[in-house]
């Protein structure tokens, strides 16, 4: 960029370019640096070209401007220098490593003080590492990535407030540009086939297991887990005969859910096509026999196959449900299971990592095609930092969403909850938390680390227990709180909204998690 003369103006252009490139939403966090930027977006805001949100931690900012950009809304995160840029870090990651594009826009000092003891300046340019790119302004073009994050690195100099008030022009918005389809490639028929779909793989997936009369198994983030082909119990049916007569599989989207599906992927005896997933690194982390951007079939595959599948899916559905019924106390199944059946059509649910989503998994509620349900989830890198920020983000950037709903951990929820932190003039949306608190990180549990011969550092290492009374912690924010022991109190909760941004914490105990772990995994047709 050339030509502005002073910080003010140059904070002008950047504000107006970012208009004209179709940013509607922008998420400040409070800092002297970005003073000229921030005096800019807040004269947009006035004028009604964005929506202007505060968040005092960057960490939450950004996932705010992560989740909102995850339904479809252009949003940026805009911080002052230092190690304010640093928190961004985890959402820039998250944002690259599922192709979302975040914009990411921070002050810095002049360049003639890097290198210098210079109060907070460090070296922003790169800050972000090899995955995403900076384009340091002015100096650099101000160029937005569509497929992923941009870093836009503003140097700004002192005066940093305007001297007058600023009435932006109005813009053109861009019209979202069509992505030109790629054309289809014809997969035979006969191999016995099944479809993977993993996050974020989209409708695509479910259409061609349908038009092929092939299994779907569908990740509950995948966008394709609608429909009579996805199969609900599809994890638990890997290790059987019939898991293990598959000969082709065709995986879309980014599989991260199970060890037994990654375990298919990498079996010799069976052909991958794999049809390419947005993010950083698209290269799969499995042999791949071939790449088909869009695959289509003629005809259908032998209907005796996926009757097949659909019976053993009935035949082990009926005895989890049967296995969780008979289980002492509250499962954080059947947690997942009745925040799956309050998703109603139109409806979000933003799903945390570790057991959460994978628990939804297992027992997700059959939807509908058509009913534009959207259930996602970070799951780029499977963190559990900033899900609250995201889910709020999310909900905020659909505004004509029927019911918000995030189903999360103890953990999770502890780790973002300065997200329920908002200033009194914020925006808020409807949003029903669903925490499972089973004191500590149950997913470990049922891994290695789980095994008897490591009871002993387990808690203090893994279990991470924290008493951290839920309650008392919503009060603190004046976040509305309700505690449930059973379904039927959940389902009540769920049933009436408070309205705004609203805790339902489900207690549940996690000291049986690696045995009842251990029969779900050992049900067979
Ligand atoms: C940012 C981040 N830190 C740590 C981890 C490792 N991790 C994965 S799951 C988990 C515990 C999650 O506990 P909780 O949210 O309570 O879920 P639970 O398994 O108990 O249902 C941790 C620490 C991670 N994935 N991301
Ligand atoms: C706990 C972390 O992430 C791990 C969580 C589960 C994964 C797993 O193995 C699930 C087992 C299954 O259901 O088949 C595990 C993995 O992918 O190997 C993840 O690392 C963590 O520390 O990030
Ligand atoms: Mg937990």
């Amino acid at each position: 960029m050339t030509g502005p003369t002073s910080s003010t103006d140059l904070a002008r252009a950047v504000v107006t370019a970012l208009l004209e490139a179709g940013v509607t939403e922008v998420v400040l966090s409070p800092g002297s640096r970005n003073a000229p930027l921030s005096f800019a977006v807040h004269a947009a805001a006035e004028a009604g070209l964005l929506r202007l949100h505060t968040r005092v931690d960057e960490r939450t900012a950004a996932f705010l401007a992560l989740g909102l950009t995850k339904v479809g809304a252009r949003a940026a995160v805009l911080c002052t220098s230092g190690t304010a840029v640093a928190n961004l870090h985890p959402a820039v990651l998250e944002a690259a490593h599922t192709g979302l594009p975040l914009v990411v826009l921070t002050a810095d000092r002049p360049a003639r003080l890097r290198g210098t003891a210079a109060n907070q300046t460090t070296d922003q340019v790169g800050v972000f590492g090899r995955l995403v790119t900076t384009r340091d302004l002015p100096d650099d073009a101000l160029v937005l990535a569509d497929d992923g994050p941009t870093h836009l690195n503003v140097q700004l100099d002192e005066p940093l407030v305007p001297a007058d008030r600023w009435v932006p022009p109005a813009v053109e918005r861009p019209a979202r540009p069509e992505p030109r389809p790629a054309a289809e490639e014809v997969l035979p028929l006969g191999p016995r086939t099944v479809v993977v779909a993993g996050d974020d793989a989209g409708p695509p997936a479910r259409v061609l297991a349908e038009r092929a009369g092939w299994p779907l198994l569908a990740e509950p983030t995948s966008g394709s887990r609608t429909g009579d082909n996805a199969l609900r119990c599809y994890r638990l049916l890997l290790d059987t005969d019939l898991g293990r007569s598959v000969e082709r599989v065709v995986v879309a989207g980014h599989p991260t859910l199970s060890r037994p599906v990654t375990r298919l992927l990498s079996r010799a005896d069976v052909e991958v096509v794999s049809v390419p997933a947005r993010g950083a690194w698209p290269d799969r982390p499995f042999p791949v026999d071939r790449v088909v951007t869009r695959p289509v079939v003629e005809g259908r595959d032998d209907p005796a196959w996926l009757e097949a599948w659909r019976e053993a899916d009935r035949s082990v559905a009926r005895q989890l449900d049967r296995l969780l019924a008979a289980e002492p106390g509250l499962t954080p199944h059947e947690v997942a299971a009745a925040v799956s059946r309050g998703v109603p059509p139109g409806g979000l649910l933003y799903v945390g990592a570790s057991s959460p989503v994978r628990d939804l998994d297992l027992v997700v509620a059959r939807y509908d095609v058509g009913d534009r349900r959207k259930v996602v989830a970070n799951r780029g890198l499977a963190g559990i930092d900033g899900t609250i920020s995201s889910a709020i983000g999310a909900a905020l950037g659909r505004p004509h969403g029927s019911r918000n709903l995030a189903l999360m951990g103890d953990v999770t929820f502890l780790h973002d909850s300065g997200a329920l932190v908002l200033g009194p003039r914020e925006v808020r949306p409807d949003l029903t938390i669903v925490v499972v608190n089973d004191d500590g990180g149950a997913i470990f549990s049922m891994l290695e680390q789980g095994a008897p011969e490591h009871a002993d550092p387990f808690e203090v290492l893994f279990g991470t227990p924290h008493g951290v009374d839920l309650a008392s912690l919503c009060a603190a924010t004046r976040t509305p709180h309700w505690r449930v022991d059973t379904v039927a109190e959940l389902e009540h909760a769920l049933a009436s909204p408070n309205g705004g941004i609203e805790v339902v914490e489900a207690v549940v105990d996690r000291r049986t998690r690696r045995d009842l772990d251990e029969r779900i995994r050992a049900l067979r047709p």
